[in-house]
């Protein structure tokens, strides 16, 4: 048996196709959505990402908006350059990409971004509002954080049950794992979830009895297909560099083993999972705001 593929490709395609008749009817209101991106030096893997988030935006017809600042950026340049964007009527949505180079408190610069225009959902009024949304629609509409919504999405567009399922999360970052918890346990969504983390005593033990697994820990190949229930869906979030390919290209690993397939019910495969369903949602998060800015 060989595990059914969460295509995250063709369901950010899926989700981009709708966001497009959506910037259409903003922009018949003369609205057109606009992503900002913040780089702070040059790392060639984050420099990729902010250029596959702007090639999403202009498919769907959202405008970017690019600053970059040099690695040697100090914490008040870095501000000034998010006060700006808050402040840009160009920019209804923006990110400052992570991570910010050694000696930046990220924490500080998270929470000068404008919550409005938190495009990512990781200011700390939108990290709070969803942990008081257990229930989603009584919650303040609020920008969700992209990778654990995305996940949720390539799930649901699958028709993978989560309701009453045993999700195992691996990994208790905050662009991933923390959130993802707190998603899943909303109301409406309805998993219940073991967050697991490196002093976790028995790793194999909490994914065996998963029925979803989550990979966010970013350690190449940790996954082992005996660890996984049957029929058990796995979505491998992490990627590592592990060496560089002969044309000189980096050579990436995510964190499950590909032997889970042969046991797994689904596998989100890396790349081409989980990766371009962030990216979707980050469109979906700018494209949400600018239409939460016109009804206000
Ligand atoms: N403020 C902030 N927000 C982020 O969302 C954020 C960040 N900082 N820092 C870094 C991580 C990483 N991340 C990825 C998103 C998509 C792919 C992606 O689409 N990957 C493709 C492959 C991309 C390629 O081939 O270059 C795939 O999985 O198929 C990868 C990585 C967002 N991050």
């Amino acid at each position: 048996m060989t595990a059914l593929t969460l295509d995250g490709n063709a369901t950010a395609a899926a989700i981009k196709t709708e966001l497009k008749e959506r910037v259409a009817a903003l922009a018949e209101r003369g609205v057109v959505p606009g992503l900002g991106t913040l780089l702070v030096g040059d790392d060639p893997a984050s420099r990729s990402y902010v250029t596959g988030k702007h090639r999403d935006c202009a498919e769907v017809g959202v405008s970017s908006i690019s600053v970059e600042l040099p690695a040697s950026a100090s914490q008040e340049e870095i501000a000034d350059a998010v006060r700006r964007l808050n402040e840009d009527p160009a920019v209804t949505g923006f990110i400052v990409q992570l991570p910010l180079p050694a000696g930046i408190d990220e924490n500080a610069i998270l929470e000068l971004i404008d919550p409005a225009k938190d495009a990512d959902g990781l200011h700390p009024t939108n990290l709070g509002r969803l942990v008081l949304g257990v229930d989603p629609s009584a919650a303040v509409d609020a920008p969700l954080p992209c990778t654990p919504a995305g996940i949720i999405e390539l799930l649901r567009r699958h028709d993978v049950a989560i309701a009453g399922r045993h999700v195992t999360v691996i990994g208790r970052g905050i662009t991933v794992g923390r959130p993802l918890g707190l998603l899943l346990t909303r109301k409406g969504t309805d998993a219940t979830v073991t967050l697991t983390h490196s002093r976790t005593v028995d790793l194999p033990a909490e994914v065996r009895r998963a029925d979803i697994v989550v990979a966010a820990v970013g350690q190449p190949h940790l996954v082992q297909a005996d660890w996984i229930k049957p029929g058990a869906a796995v979505l491998d979030v992490g990627v590592t560099r592990v060496g560089t390919t002969e044309s000189g290209r980096a050579r990436l690993a995510g964190d499950v083993d590909p032997a889970v397939a042969e046991v797994a019910g689904w596998l989100s495969p890396n790349p081409g999972g989980v990766g371009p369903m962030t990216r979707a949602m980050l469109v979906s998060n700018v494209v949400e705001a600018a239409e939460r800015a016109l009804s206000t």
